[in-house]
């Protein structure tokens, strides 16, 4: 394969979020040739006629030039719902080959079972990205096979090091890493949500309540990140004893705001390995396992 990210062919099964983001991060910054950028889903015409469009990459659901687009891939990155791993793998395994890098972000998909159903020997990187990478701010955790030697795992760390930071941990952390960062976004919305409507309701136009509330997890963000210190002391700074911030910490403990973060994270952990361990291990190319 090439081991130049600027000349290697990456073909993503499955066209939706998360390989949006990817393939959006890698050619904004110009690490990837649209050209050599290969989506591929399961019918969504409409979804690829957007995509070839947006980013002038190559977009098929056309079993044929599916085919084509696996064989000459350097890279296959599997990008597909856990609910969709069986049908997808079952078209896949007769294509792969060895010499190719097989990425997963699969939530939940262990390497050990994409070895098992694919029946295969390649090198597997098992990632967890988020959607952060659509602007090159994303945060992905990575795990490698046996198989996956020193260049390769420069490539793949490289890939995703274009689109974000890269975090390697053992493979039995990702699940937990998924709970933090990968669906962390989704918390982090949803606060903001919360913290636009009310202001609203306290009375600012939707425009300005929208518009402060970005800039304070901009600027807080960017506080732990310049500042180096933790968010505990960085909250303690902005506490006056007995003002108004203190009310509202307050009002967050007696909600439980810990416990429900803590919650959050750990549901969809095991929500993650539940959707791992719920694909079958039969193997989609025949043999029983
Ligand atoms: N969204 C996120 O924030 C994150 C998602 N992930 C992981 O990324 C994966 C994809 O998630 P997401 O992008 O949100 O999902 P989407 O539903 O947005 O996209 C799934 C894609 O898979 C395609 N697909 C389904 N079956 C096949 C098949 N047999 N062959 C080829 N393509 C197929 C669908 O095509 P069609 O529309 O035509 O059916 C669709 O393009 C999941 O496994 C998830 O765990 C990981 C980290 C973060
Ligand atoms: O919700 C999901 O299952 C995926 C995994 C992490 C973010 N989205």
């Amino acid at each position: 394969m090439s081991t130049m990210l600027s000349q290697a062919k990456i073909a993503f099964v499955g066209a939706g979020s998360m390989a949006e983001a990817i393939a959006r991060g890698l050619i904004q910054t110009e690490v990837a040739n649209p050209k050599h950028v290969y989506m591929m889903n399961r019918s969504n015409q409409d979804r690829l006629a957007y995509l070839r469009s947006e980013y002038g990459l190559e977009a098929t659901s056309d079993p044929e030039t599916k085919n084509v687009f696996i064989r000459e891939a350097d890279v296959v990155v599997l990008c597909m719902k856990p609910k969709d791993v069986e049908t997808a793998f079952a078209e896949l395994a007769p294509l792969l080959n060895e010499g190719q890098l097989l990425i997963s972000v699969i939530a939940g998909l262990s390497i050990e079972k994409i070895e098992k159903l694919l029946q295969t020997n390649m090198p597997i990187v098992r990632t967890m990205p988020n959607t952060s990478s659509t602007i090159g701010l994303g945060a992905t955790g990575m795990s490698f096979s046996a198989k996956v030697n020193d260049t390769f795992k420069q490539f793949a760390i490289q890939m995703f090091e274009a689109v974000g930071t890269v975090t390697i941990v053992d493979e039995d952390k990702l699940e937990i890493l998924t709970g933090v960062s990968g669906s962390g976004p989704a918390y982090v919305y949803y606060f903001m949500e919360a913290m636009i409507k009310a202001g609203i309701d306290g009375g600012l136009s939707e425009e300005d309540a929208r518009q402060l509330t970005l800039q304070t997890f901009l600027g807080a963000a960017h506080m732990v990140q310049h500042t180096k210190e933790d968010p505990a002391e960085l909250r303690r700074k902005v506490t006056s004893p007995n003002g108004a911030t203190q009310k509202s910490i307050e009002a967050l403990d007696r909600f439980q705001f810990n416990e429900a973060v803590t919650q959050a994270v750990f549901a969809s952990a095991a929500r993650a390995k539940e959707m791992g361990e719920q694909i079958a291990t039969t193997s989609p190319v025949g043999k029983s396992l």
